[in-house]
């Protein structure tokens, strides 16, 4: 898989070759974490053939509806992790969906909620400011909750005033009878005006091609902004660090998901052709590192058997995964901490 470099909130790139573009759309929003600078940053010759559409596309809506589930099924790949956690996305991750007559950039925000600490409003802030970024939004409902309830009115609400056309996906149908979703569509589109209503399942695949063909109709001309082989600007570091956290956010309850954060040293490609990866996963108090070591250290030894099948998976080679646990109090209040896991405003 193709990934972006390190700089995963790099600056707009020069995008040489797309002068006579008639949209500059990176030089509109310097905060969208942009493709890598290098000459693989430019467009594709030919990506401009008449007709050739592209555009960023926003993922909107509470904690835990699904957005990096559907994120992942648009991609066709493993991305964003998953979990029944909410809040589970901490910053934006670029999926890049190539088309034969277009290129769709997908932004998976942190879910909309209200913020209880810095690294909350942080989550909040992304999420708004990449709505006013992008030239159409997918926001996502959830079809169990049958109504819309306050979170979604106050999603509803941060739209009112964009002028960015937006679709309406009602996910999760697979959780209720066939027979319901019409009148559960119709209660949420209430809500504000949708080019388009798409009932899916993010999980199963259901509705999920109806949605692209939606999406890529809203898309203007516009030339390729990434390259073809490229699926996500987060650098591999990164993900792997993101396949740590997601089994920990499976194995763990309460008060540990969200007080932790990973980050991966340097990774090195041993001669017997093994990956060494190690991974420091850092969290706020003693009792949280005790929690995630275990008993005999059967916890970390499992958090770290599931983590390697993914990383393996993702990498396609061996992994040694050497996972360390280590106290940082309070790091989701300071800026500090926040700014070295990545976190930047
Ligand atoms: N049954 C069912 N579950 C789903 C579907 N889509 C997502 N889920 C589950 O919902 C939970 C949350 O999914 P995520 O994709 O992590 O949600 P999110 O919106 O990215 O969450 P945040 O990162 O917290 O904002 C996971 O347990 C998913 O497996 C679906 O279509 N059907």
């Amino acid at each position: 898989m193709t990934t972006g470099g390190p700089g995963q909130e790099s600056p707009a790139p020069g995008r040489a070759g797309a002068a006579e573009s008639p949209r500059e759309p990176h030089e509109r929003r310097p905060d969208l974490p942009g493709a890598p600078g290098g000459p693989g940053a430019h467009p594709a010759p030919g990506a401009r053939a008449q007709g050739f559409r592209s555009g960023f596309v926003a993922l909107i809506g509470r904690p835990n509806v699904g957005k990096s589930t559907l994120l992942n099924q648009l991609i066709g790949r493993k991305i964003a992790i998953m979990s029944d956690k909410p809040q589970t996305t901490r910053t934006r991750i670029l999926g890049v969906l190539n088309r034969p007559g277009a290129q769709l950039v997908f932004v998976d925000t942190p879910g909309i909620h209200k913020p209880q600490h810095l690294l909350g409003e942080h989550m909040v802030q992304i999420a708004r400011r990449t709505l006013q970024e992008v030239e159409a939004v997918c926001w996502l409902v959830e079809a169990p909750d049958r109504e819309p309830g306050p979170g979604d009115r106050f999603i509803a609400e941060q739209l009112a005033g964009l002028k960015t056309p937006r679709v309406l996906v009602v996910n999760k149908i697979d959780q209720v009878a066939p027979g319901e979703v019409p009148a559960i569509a119709a209660r949420f589109a209430e809500l504000g005006t949708f080019a388009a209503v798409h009932p899916v399942s993010a999980l199963h695949g259901v509705g999920v091609a109806e949605l692209v063909g939606t999406l890529e109709g809203l898309l203007p001309e516009g030339p390729r902004f990434f390259p073809e082989d490229m699926v996500t600007d987060q650098p591999e570091a990164q993900i792997m660090a993101e396949l740590i956290r997601e089994q920990i956010l499976h194995l763990t309850r309460e008060e540990v998901p969200h007080a932790v954060a990973v980050q991966i040293e340097k990774v090195e490609r041993r001669p017997n052709g093994v990956v060494y990866v190690p991974a420091t996963i850092y969290v706020e108090r003693e009792g949280q590192k005790r929690i995630l070591i275990g008993e005999q250290g059967r916890m970390l030894k499992e958090i770290g058997r599931l983590a390697r099948l993914e990383i393996e998976a993702l990498l396609g080679s061996r992994i040694y995964l050497d996972l360390w646990v280590k106290v940082k109090p309070d790091w989701r209040n300071k800026q500090g901490a926040l700014s070295n896991f990545g976190f930047h405003q």
